[in-house]
């Protein structure tokens, strides 16, 4: 999770994922994810999903957007599996 001190973004999260996918350093659960394939991340966006859901009814504005990052982080994992651009995806928006 969001550990580091230095600000983030989705584009530079995507672009930190996408890294990890090209050079595939020890221990990063990244890869681990991007290894375990297209069906186990789709699971992982849909459970993040419901916690989103279930944390917009009935918890704190701070522990919806935790919610709300892993919700983005699985939905770049599945992006960066997939091959799929922010390009790809902002052309719709
Ligand atoms: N932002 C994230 C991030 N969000 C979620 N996750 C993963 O997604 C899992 C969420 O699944 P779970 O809900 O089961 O996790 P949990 O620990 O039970 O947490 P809760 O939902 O119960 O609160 C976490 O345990 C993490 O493994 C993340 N893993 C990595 N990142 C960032 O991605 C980058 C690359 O990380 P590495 O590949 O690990 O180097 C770094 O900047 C990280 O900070």
């Amino acid at each position: 999770m969001g550990g580091s001190s230095t600000v983030k973004t989705f584009d530079s999260l995507f672009a930190e994922l996408t890294e990890r996918a090209a050079t595939r350093p020890e221990g990063s659960g990244t890869v681990a994810a991007l290894d375990a394939g297209v069906h186990a991340q789709g699971k992982k966006v849909l459970e993040e999903a419901g916690e989103v859901w279930i944390a917009a009814e009935h918890e704190s504005d701070e522990a919806l957007a935790g919610e709300i990052s892993q919700l983005l982080y699985w939905t770049q994992v599945l992006m960066v599996g997939r091959g799929l651009s922010l390009e790809d995806v902002y052309k719709h928006l």
